[in-house]
């Protein structure tokens, strides 16, 4: 298979794995409901690819993953073994979890390993270590194994001992899905089919100013949505009502105002929005002009003739990136405008790719992931992709082509 990851880092494709022992990092930061029962497993699914590869080619695999922030120390509901029973459901193959990530006991468990074995080596935060990328702690993880793959694509942009400490010690390659998760980002963002448009959401535009100084360089058409859009309107000398805008910003959105000026971008914010005094569920609402928001009233998503006009615009799309709910979609009544986005994309055809934690929760919760050309695991790393930032967990593997 042709390898498709620019920059070309070597994939597990390219490797012999047959009888050895391969350290996995895995992204299984899953979340967890009220009861510390997993709510979504999409990223244990997404790992499954990886781990039958390397199963059906007799490697003995030891995955390794975060779970939450646990702050260097033991925290019982975050332990991994709950992700190592779904994951052993999900493949229909036994995975033992074990009750550290180093150490004598995880050593000789790891000796004692045969060819298409799995373990799951305990949440690697209880170890401060971790987030400090501690020379000695990767040493100790890299010890455990022969050869890494990192498959966590979710986890890539943080310098962590598993993800930047760890390759230097051994032969490091991409997982599949890593693969797949940088290569349709860098494919849209360096060689789109166009028209080429972005709908960038979400609730501030400080989270997304490296996302928007990037896309706009390469777009045709940008849609503004979201809570980010009352600082847009306010820039543009409109009234905002109470919806929090970001003043320390206003000069960052006129300059990417003015970049899409210079380069030709129609950068469209939406002309109506519905509005309430807080985007709260059962909070009457009102559908205004984006250009008059009443005082002491919030934009909570955008209206009925954005919305249309969103979907009219992206629907002559061939390429549409998306990252951040354009409403409270959380709430039913300020879902409909992301809804609405989800729809005109799902309809698309073309390549849609969706990045963020939230948005790909949106796509989820109306049913329509599998409409899409792409649906990311990453939050923070869909971001960093999407702000043109490298990510050190990729920066680290081996280059294709090294022996
Ligand atoms: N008009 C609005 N006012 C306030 N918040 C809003 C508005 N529109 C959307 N949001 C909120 O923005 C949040 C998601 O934004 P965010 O930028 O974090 O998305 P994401 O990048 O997809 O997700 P993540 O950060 O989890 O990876 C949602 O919780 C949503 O309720
Ligand atoms: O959920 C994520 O985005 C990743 O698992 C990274 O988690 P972190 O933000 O706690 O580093």
């Amino acid at each position: 298979m042709q390898n498709v990851i620019p920059r070309q880092k070597k994939t597990v494709q390219e490797i012999d794995v047959r009888g050895k022992r391969v350290l996995v990092r895995a992204d299984f930061n899953v979340p967890l409901d009220e009861e510390g029962a997993i709510a979504d497993d999409t990223r244990i699914r997404a790992s499954l690819p990886t781990i039958n590869y390397l199963c059906e080619r007799g490697a003995r695999v030891i995955l390794c993953s975060h779970l939450d922030r646990p702050k260097g120390e033991i925290v019982e509901r975050l332990r991994l073994a709950l992700v190592a029973n779904r994951l052993s459901a999900l493949l229909g193959r036994p995975v033992v979890a074990l009750r550290d990530c180093i150490g004598p006991e995880v050593e000789s468990a790891v000796a004692a390993m045969s060819d298409g074995d799995i373990v799951l080596l305990e949440n690697l935060r209880f170890h401060p270590e971790e987030r400090a990328d501690d020379p000695s702690f990767s040493e100790k993880l890299a010890d455990l194994a022969e050869v890494y793959v990192n498959d966590a694509f979710g986890a890539s942009h943080r310098s962590h001992a598993s993800v930047v400490g760890v390759p230097q010690h051994l032969p490091a390659v991409a997982g599949l899905l890593l693969e797949r998760e940088v290569s349709a980002f860098t494919r849209i963002l360096q060689d789109p089919e166009r028209p080429f448009a972005a709908v960038i959401g979400g609730a501030k535009v400080s989270d997304k100013l490296g996302v928007l100084d990037n896309v706009i360089s390469r777009v045709d058409l940008l849609l503004i949505g979201g809570g980010m859009a009352a600082t847009f309107l306010a820039s543009r000398g409109y009234p905002t009502g109470a919806s929090h805008v970001e003043t320390d910003r206003l000069d960052d959105v006129r300059r990417v105002e003015e970049n899409a000026a210079k380069r030709g971008v129609r950068l469209v914010l939406p002309r109506d929005v519905v509005v309430a005094e807080r985007p709260e569920t059962g909070a009457p609402t009102r559908v205004v002009p984006a250009t008059e928001v009443p005082d002491g009233q919030v934009i909570a998503d955008i209206g009925p003739e954005a919305a249309d006009e969103f979907s009219r615009e992206l629907g002559g799309a061939r390429t549409v990136v998306w990252n951040g709910p354009v409403g409270v979609f959380e709430v039913p009544e300020f879902a409909e405008g992301t809804r609405r986005v989800a729809a005109a994309l799902a309809n698309l055809r073309g390549t849609t790719v969706i990045g963020g934690g939230s948005t790909t929760d949106a796509v989820q919760r109306f049913g329509l992931a599998d409409e899409m050309t792409h649906v990311s695991t990453g939050g923070g790393a869909a971001l960093a992709m999407l702000a043109g930032k490298p990510l050190p967990g990729f920066e680290a593997l081996d280059d294709a082509g090294t022996p």
